[in-house]
């Protein structure tokens, strides 16, 4: 076999505070992040919503000490996964490939190839699989490869989506166990699975299997874990004015406070590292919500980060990888995108879903160049005289 690469996708975090930012507009700058229907309007609307949430999501990164954790720690699993796999006869070189700050993917693309690697396993660092986040890493990928023709040569698999693995589930049974048994009656506390939200329209419209990849993963959980204990799964860290998936993570605890619970246990299932919505969202908002409602006993369960048993999944996943049939990102593309054509294909009249997607995206086009026009003082309305 020729030499081995890792490619580790993560989603990336802005290192300090100045770096807020540009890192807002990079990931609003992705049409899988924001789906708009026409593509010059990205850039501008990216501009518009980072130049506005800078100031706020700067505030929270402050509060966890100045920037994102997420860069070191994906290092130290990447460092902890070459050592597992060294340590089971595969000599492979790690490489960390974030989608929206350092070192971003084009980075670790131009190391891989410098570096001679000949065969390459795609490893999304998250377990489930979204369109916004696995799938945006392997859109871009699929054009790297496309566009470079050093990689014609570079043999590669994907890894999907992976939260089935038999280590991740104990991984996490493990530390959830961990959390029950510091409470003084661990069969009392209500389970909590808080994961990271979508627009529902993802789901729905777009086809993204992410929710149900995570009801599947939160239903494998509990059965590993094997405990009596009630659970409830509800979504976090809703941006903009979209319907997402629902119930939302503070409305759930809210319910759970007025039902008289007082053990909560929150265990955040989309992400394997700490990052702002562990220790910001969860630690420091979610926790005040419960605490206002009657909930004496918060207590969350810590990200994987480097656990053994994770590391170990991870580094199973990758020998499974090289020793099954390859999977290509095209397919995989294709495989995890299996409902409703987004925008609709063929234009239906009368009072249809695509009649009334499009008023929607009309009408927000018109507000949101209106919003622009305001704050910058140019566009149709000034050049036509009606504002001046
Ligand atoms: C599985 C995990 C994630 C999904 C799904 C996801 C979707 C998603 N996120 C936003 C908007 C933002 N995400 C931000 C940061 C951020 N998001 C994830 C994970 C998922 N996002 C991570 C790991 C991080 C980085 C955290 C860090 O420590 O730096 C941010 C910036 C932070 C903030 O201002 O709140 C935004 C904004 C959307 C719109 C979306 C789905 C469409
Ligand atoms: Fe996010
Ligand atoms: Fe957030």
């Amino acid at each position: 076999m020729g030499r081995v690469g890792v490619l580790l996708l993560n989603l990336g975090g802005p290192d300090k505070l100045e770096d807020v930012g540009p890192f807002l507009y990079n990931l609003f700058s992705d049409p899988e992040i924001i789906r708009l229907p026409f593509r010059w309007l990205q850039k501008p609307l990216a501009w518009f919503i980072a130049t506005r949430r800078t100031k706020t999501s700067q505030e929270n990164y402050r509060k966890i000490g100045g920037g994102s954790p997420l860069r070191q720690i994906t290092e130290a699993q990447g460092e902890a996964l070459r050592e597992q796999l060294q340590g089971s006869g595969l000599d492979a070189e790690i490489y960390i490939a974030m989608r929206y700050w350092h070192p971003f993917t084009e980075e670790a693309m131009a190391r891989l190839i410098d570096d001679g690697i000949e065969r390459v396993v795609i490893l999304p660092l998250y377990p489930q699989f979204s369109i916004s986040t696995s799938g945006s890493s392997f859109r871009l990928l699929e054009k790297i490869w496309q566009e470079n023709p050093k990689l014609q040569e570079v043999e590669y698999t994907v890894i999907p989506s992976w939260y089935k693995e038999k280590g991740y589930l104990e991984a996490m049974a493990e530390l959830i166990a961990q959390e029950l048994d510091q409470l003084p009656n661990p069969d009392n506390a209500h389970i909590f699975f808080s994961a990271h939200g979508v627009p529902k329209s993802y789901v729905e419209e777009a086809g993204d299997p992410y929710q149900q990849e995570i009801e599947e993963c939160t239903y494998l959980i509990m059965q590993t874990l094997n405990r009596a204990n009630e659970y409830t799964l509800a979504y976090q860290s809703r941006v903009g004015p979209v319907e997402w998936l629902q119930p939302y993570t503070e409305d759930a605890i809210e319910e759970l406070g007025e039902k008289g619970i007082k053990d909560l246990v929150v265990v955040p299932i989309s992400f394997v590292s700490e990052h702002i919505e562990t220790l910001e969202e969860i630690d420091i908002e979610y926790r005040e919500i419960a605490e206002d409602c009657g909930i004496s006993n918060f207590r969350r369960v810590p990200a994987l980060n480097t656990h053994p048993v994770f590391v170990k999944a991870l580094a199973d996943l990758t020998v499974d990888a090289l020793e099954n049939p390859s999977l290509t990102l095209a397919q995989v593309n294709q495989m995890k995108k299996k409902v409703k054509i987004y925008p609709p294909e063929r234009w239906e009249w009368g009072i249809t879903t695509s009649a009334e997607v499009w008023n929607g995206r009309i009408a927000m086009i018109g507000f949101i160049g209106l919003l622009i026009e305001l704050l910058t003082g140019h566009g149709l309305l000034h050049a036509i005289g009606i504002l001046q």
